[in-house]
This record gives C-alpha cells, sequence and structure tokens, in this order.
C-alpha cells in the first residue's frame, strides 16, 4: 500500500465506483454521471471560497478537503489520477505564470 494518502484515496474511488450505492457515498455519486460529480465539485468550490472569506483554518482545511475529495471522485470518473495532475504541475514547474501567459499567441 502507497504512504500517499492521495493515491490511497484514488485507489479507494476506484473500487467503490461499481460498490453498492446503499453503503458506498461514491458508488452513489458515481453512479448519477459526470455532470451530478461536476455539480458537486462546483459546490465544494463555492464552499471553499466562502470559508477562505473567513478566518477559521479549520473551516478552510474541511472544505479544501472536500473540495480535493471531489476532485479525485471526478479524476477517476475520466480514467485519469492525481499522478496526471502531478506530471502537468511537474511540466509546469519553473515556468513563471506572467511569462507563460505573455507567451500565449492570443
Ligand atoms: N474522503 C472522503 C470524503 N470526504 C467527504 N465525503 C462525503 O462527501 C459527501 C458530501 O458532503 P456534503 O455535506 O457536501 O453533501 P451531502 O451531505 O451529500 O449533501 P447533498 O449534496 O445531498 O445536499 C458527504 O457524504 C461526505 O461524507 C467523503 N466520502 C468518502 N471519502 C473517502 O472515500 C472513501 C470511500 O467512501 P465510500 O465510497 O462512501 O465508502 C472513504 O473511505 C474516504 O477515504
Amino acid at each position: 500500500m502507497t504512504d500517499d494518502v492521495f493515491d490511497r484515496v484514488i485507489a479507494r474511488i476506484t473500487l467503490n465506483r461499481h460498490a453498492d450505492p446503499a453503503t458506498s457515498y461514491v458508488a452513489r455519486l458515481t453512479a448519477k454521471g459526470r455532470a451530478k460529480i461536476a455539480q458537486k465539485l462546483g459546490e465544494e468550490a463555492v464552499e471553499t471560497v466562502i470559508a477562505a472569506m473567513g478566518k477559521d483554518r479549520g473551516e478552510i482545511v474541511g472544505e479544501a478537503t472536500d473540495l480535493m475529495f471531489h476532485l479525485a471522485v471526478l479524476l477517476v470518473d475520466a480514467g485519469l489520477s492525481f499522478d496526471d495532475i502531478r506530471a502537468e504541475l511537474e511540466r509546469r514547474e519553473g515556468v513563471s505564470g506572467i511569462a507563460e501567459k505573455a507567451s500565449r499567441k492570443v
């Protein structure tokens, strides 16, 4: 078993996708389809934004964790994982966002 909790959660989501929706939240949400997963992710993003406007670090951590968990459900539904995000972050590493934007044609 990997010692990276992000990888373990991805593995658990992959296993639970086809579990019993009566006992698995992942199975229940996945059965509702990509649009519902995406909607849920959007809701968690808004809740994270609202938490960020406050000063309660625990609230921000809780909402951000909900956000990351629902992002993981969406990634798995799309056949992806945090490995794909890690690879893209590594590709972008060291490239300034200002310089990258300036290099775009339009
Ligand atoms: N990390 C999480 C996790 N974080 C949040 N949640 C659930 O996400 C749901 C969303 O919470 P909300 O209050 O926003 O939503 P809601 O209560 O469904 O509200 P509505 O959308 O119905 O209005 C809640 O049921 C939370 O318990 C999670 N459910 C599961 N996991 C991980 O996924 C694994 C598999 O979960 P199951 O598939 O449920 O066994 C678990 O062992 C955990 O490791």
